[in-house]
């Protein structure tokens, strides 16, 4: 589904180059230090930040030379992700049609997702009318309605307070089942993984330093978890 080939870019700090490959249907947490390029890999992978070396292949795609909204994905930051001058309505439309113009089939899909997403009671209000865990809620139904195969998420639920993370966690998980997506998430949670994966990557001074199960990290006696802090008593 996802193949990057030592893709990188030039940060005068340290080069970074990033080869993994991530199979349709799965769900990738990736953890690491702060500073080792999680959220470059995603910006890498979406276009954001421009590639200098590597490629991005997604769905037998080359996608490199592409435009960002021109890849076959979606993605999703910590905030930020909403037009604050648009009601909840106008910013989920904007999944579907850049002009908010939407035909009958269109928006049936919409009320019908945000119904599934628990947004229907909101879709008059602006942005700053939302608590944190809706403005979330909001932008992954805008995502979803992309209807992209590959999602992207950094660190999506890091604001939120414990309860409301959990909840956006089940959300997540339904809702990649349900539309069967690829999903990589950058997150600095061993919980998270625990909930979500079913593999973890472990990213080090710009590169992937390693892959395998969050039950591996859990015990807390590879080199990677001790890069994460994890010890069997002590989760990050
Ligand atoms: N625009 C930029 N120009 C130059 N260097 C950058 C730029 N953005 C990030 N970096 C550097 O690239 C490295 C990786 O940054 P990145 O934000 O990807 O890390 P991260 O793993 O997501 O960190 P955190 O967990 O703290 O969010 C860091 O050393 C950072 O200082």
């Amino acid at each position: 589904m996802l193949t990057i080939n030592q893709l990188g870019c030039d940060y005068p700090q340290h080069p970074l180059s990033f080869t993994l490959s991530v199979t349709a249907g799965e769900r990738v947490v990736i953890l690491g230090p702060s500073g080792a390029g999680k959220s470059t890999l995603l910006n890498l992978i979406a276009g954001f930040i421009p590639a200098s070396q590597g490629e991005v292949w997604i769905a037998d795609q080359n996608v490199t030379a592409l435009a960002p909204a021109k890849r076959p994905l979606s993605i999703l930051f910590q905030e930020n992700n909403l037009f604050t001058h648009l009601t909840v309505k106008q910013n989920l439309a904007l999944g579907l049609s850049p002009a908010m113009r939407l035909s009958a089939v269109q928006q049936e899909k919409l009320l019908a997702l945000a119904d599934r997403t628990g947004l229907l009671p909101l879709m008059d209000r602006l942005p700053a009318q939302l608590s944190g865990g809706q403005r979330q809620r909001v932008a992954l139904t805008r995502c979803l309605l992309r209807e992209q195969p590959l999602l992207l998420l950094d660190e999506p639920f890091s604001a939120l307070d414990p309860a409301l993370r959990q909840e956006m966690l089940v959300l997540t998980q339904a809702l990649c089942r349900e539309n069967h997506l690829t999903l990589m998430m950058v997150s600095h949670q061993l919980a998270d993984a625990r909930f979500l994966a079913d593999r973890c990557i472990v990213i080090d001074q710009g590169e992937m330093a390693w892959s395998g199960t969050w039950q591996q990290l859990e015990k807390g006696d590879i080199e990677a978890a001790r890069m994460l802090g994890v010890t069997p008593a002590n989760d990050p």
